[in-house]
């Protein structure tokens, strides 16, 4: 059989989705209809979850219902945490949460019909925060702090990371960069749990198998490989020179390049200007200047542009979290993505289970 090979499912249609729609032409993004950017502009990241899940941004009743249900279901079980600190203190935070969301599946083995899929999302974006905090303070070996149902979800988060919630600029960087990381059609993580969901099987085993997808440095790890790499450059006046050198030995410069996007990422001048005002409010000039001499570099080394992950590396620098959280940062806010890419394959499933040409030994018997 002769069979046209797709090596990366590289331009292929797998199915439909009323999530989002990327269109590289026009370098768009809208969930639901809605532009990315304009969500940025206005919106609170529980408004974009609600439209991510359920189709509309929710009215001041419904908003008021959602909050006060994601208010209500921060705290984790003592097993969850005990389940947490079984694993290595120094082992990278994508693990721990890979286990905890184990531990919350295991904790919640109910079917998954309509409704229940809807709730367990809803538990998971309420949840997350909660274990990515502790898995931070462990890993520093500071005492866990609990959530406060009297603060907004993105500024629970801080309180529960540093004791503190910053200042209300800082907290809108951090929103915005939720809300461009949320939703990104079938990605590589999300297809994985629409792959996990189409075999019946449960949406956190959907979600474990997304979070494995995603640490990888080609995918949601880029983020914290851009901050290293800024690091090993030190200074900007030298990120010419280290990119070329990068090029010339055949390396990847992560933080640039997309499947999809063969111009600009359309989230890329959005999340650049919450940089801006980050590296303005924290004296941070220095990675801006460095971001700038990068991404010339490497349009006229290569006419390849920046991810969204490169600007955010150094935004969740500016904010204070260590590397290792950045890719954590990425699973709070697309657990809403992927979980409304699961409800969606479930809604009209169809095994995925592509085909593969074989190139090994022809037919040959077992020796005696
Ligand atoms: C939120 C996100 O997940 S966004 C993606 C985050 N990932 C990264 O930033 C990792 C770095 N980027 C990459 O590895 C790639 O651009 C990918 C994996 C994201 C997309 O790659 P693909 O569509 O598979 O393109 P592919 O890797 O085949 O690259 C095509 C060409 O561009 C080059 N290229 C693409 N990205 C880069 C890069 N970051 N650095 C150097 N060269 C690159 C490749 O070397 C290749 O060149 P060649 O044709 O001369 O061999
Ligand atoms: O769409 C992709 O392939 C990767 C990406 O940008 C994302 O998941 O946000």
């Amino acid at each position: 059989m002769t069979a046209e090979i797709h090596r990366g499912l590289a331009g292929v249609v797998a199915d439909t989705t009323a999530i989002s729609e990327v269109v590289p032409e026009t370098r768009s993004l809208t969930y639901r209809g809605y532009p990315v950017q304009e969500l940025a502009a206005s919106r609170s990241f529980e408004e974009v979850a609600h439209l991510i899940w359920y189709g509309e941004l929710p009215d001041p009743a419904q908003l008021a219902a959602f909050t006060e249900r994601e208010r209500a279901r921060r705290e984790l079980t003592r097993s969850t945490v005990a389940a947490i600190d079984r694993v290595p203190e120094d082992c990278h935070p994508m693990d721990v949460l890979r286990t905890a969301v184990s531990c919350l599946g295991a904790e919640d083995p109910s079917e998954d019909d309509a409704d229940r899929l809807q709730d367990k999302a809803e538990a998971l974006f309420a949840r997350l925060p909660t274990v990515i905090a502790h898995a931070h303070r462990r890993r520093l070996g500071q005492a866990r702090i609990a959530p406060d149902p009297d603060l907004p979800w993105a500024a629970n988060f801080f309180h529960m990371c540093f004791g503190e919630v910053p200042a209300p600029e800082v907290l809108r960087c951090f929103e915005v960069s939720m809300i461009l990381y949320a939703e990104h059609s079938f990605n590589a993580s999300t297809f994985t749990a629409r792959v996990v969901a189409s075999t019946l099987s449960d949406l956190y085993s959907a979600v474990t198998a997304a979070i494995g997808a995603l640490k990888g440095p080609l995918h949601g790890g880029a983020n914290e490989a851009v901050m290293r790499m800024m690091l090993e450059i030190g200074e900007p006046e030298r990120a010419a020179e280290w990119l070329r050198e990068r090029l010339a030995a055949k390396e990847k410069v992560m933080g640039f390049g997309h499947r999809v996007y063969k111009d600009e990422d359309s989230r890329v001048p959005t999340m650049k200007a919450a940089l801006t005002d980050m590296a303005a409010l924290t004296g941070g000039g220095k990675w801006l200047r460095m971001y700038d001499e990068l991404e010339r570099a490497m349009l006229d080394a290569k006419g390849i542009h920046p991810n969204l992950d490169f600007p955010a590396g150094p935004a969740y620098h500016l904010m204070g979290f260590d590397i290792p959280m950045f890719t954590p940062l990425f699973v709070m806010s697309r657990i809403t993505g992927w979980t409304a890419h699961v409800i969606e394959q479930r809604g009209a499933n169809s095994l995925i289970r592509p085909l593969s040409a074989y190139t090994g030994r022809t037919p040959r018997p077992v020796p005696a």
